[in-house]
């Protein structure tokens, strides 16, 4: 049975789950080519989930040197990505705030790391793309920041489904893989592609995740703007917004309380 490079645990708790994942290879051998079935979200941590990002949201700090990042006590998570893939679009839609961060469609919009306060429990930070457009110190600048970083707890890797995995994309794994940071992908711009070709771009990402990605967290997440009423599915994109607000909140660990406020 071949598990690729996954831990013993990781191991251990993926085979303990089911194995429909699994595809024969020859009469020996099977392949695992998906992630399992992510442990199931009650709508109770949804709704948790999205009742801590509906508490306002401040901007702290942009920084240009990893040293200058805020002495903050609160748990961290971080998106990354290559330029264009819609890393600041992710966070103005978790806050439900569109001016929040700026946006545009020239890659390379983001140039500092830039740093929000969410409902005085997380701390949310959005990056500067790598690859096109992108320049050499905001490269240096992610990986500084992400050495040397404790309060960060997930990393959020922003890939586009219609581009695919770039050599640069493989190049960053490999990276949080030897520093043993944890990360998980997002698949941005889901609107983009046909249901059909977003499932064929979906599975050989994570089929490249399944055999490579050491510090993965298995599970894909997927964000994309709201569709036309042809397809209907408005319930669907909040849904899977919600799935990204309770994965923050269980990468951070926190607990969220309910609101004192009447
Ligand atoms: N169709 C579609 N477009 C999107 C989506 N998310 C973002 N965009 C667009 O993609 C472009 C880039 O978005 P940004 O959020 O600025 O991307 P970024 O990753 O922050 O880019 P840099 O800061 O340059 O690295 C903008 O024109 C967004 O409107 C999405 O889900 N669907
Ligand atoms: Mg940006």
């Amino acid at each position: 049975m071949i598990l690729a490079k996954r831990s013993f645990h990781t191991s251990v708790q993926l085979l303990k789950r089911s194995t429909d994942h699994l595809v024969a290879k020859d009469k020996q051998k099977y392949k695992l080519v998906a992630f399992p079935e992510p442990p199931p979200v009650s709508p109770e941590q949804l709704a948790d989930a999205t009742r801590l990002f509906a508490r306002p949201v401040n901007f702290i700090q942009s920084i240009s040197k990893a040293e200058q990042a805020p002495e903050t006590s609160k748990p961290e998570v971080a998106f990354v990505g290559r330029s264009n893939v819609g890393k600041s679009t992710l966070i103005n839609n978790l806050t439900n705030n569109s001016r929040l961060v700026k946006t545009s469609n020239r890659p390379g919009h983001t140039r500092l790391l830039n740093f929000f306060d969410v409902g005085r429990q997380i701390t949310l930070v959005d990056m500067p793309g790598y690859g096109f457009k992108s320049k050499e110190e905001w490269g240096d600048l992610i990986l500084e920041y992400l050495s040397t970083r404790k309060q960060l707890k997930r990393l959020f890797m922003l890939i586009d489904p219609v581009a695919g995995l770039k050599e640069t994309d493989m190049q960053l794994m490999s990276h949080l893989d030897k520093q043993a940071l944890s990360y998980q992908v997002i698949l941005t711009k889901r609107d983009r592609l046909s249901t059909e070709a977003f499932a064929a771009s979906k599975a050989e990402i994570e089929k490249y995740l399944v055999e490579n990605a050491i510090c993965c967290y298995p599970q894909l997440l997927v964000t994309g703007k709201k569709r036309t009423s042809k397809f209907n599915d408005n319930d669907v994109v909040a849904n899977e917004m919600a799935k990204v607000k309770w994965a923050i909140v269980n990468a951070t660990g926190i607990t969220v309380y309910p609101s004192t406020k009447k």
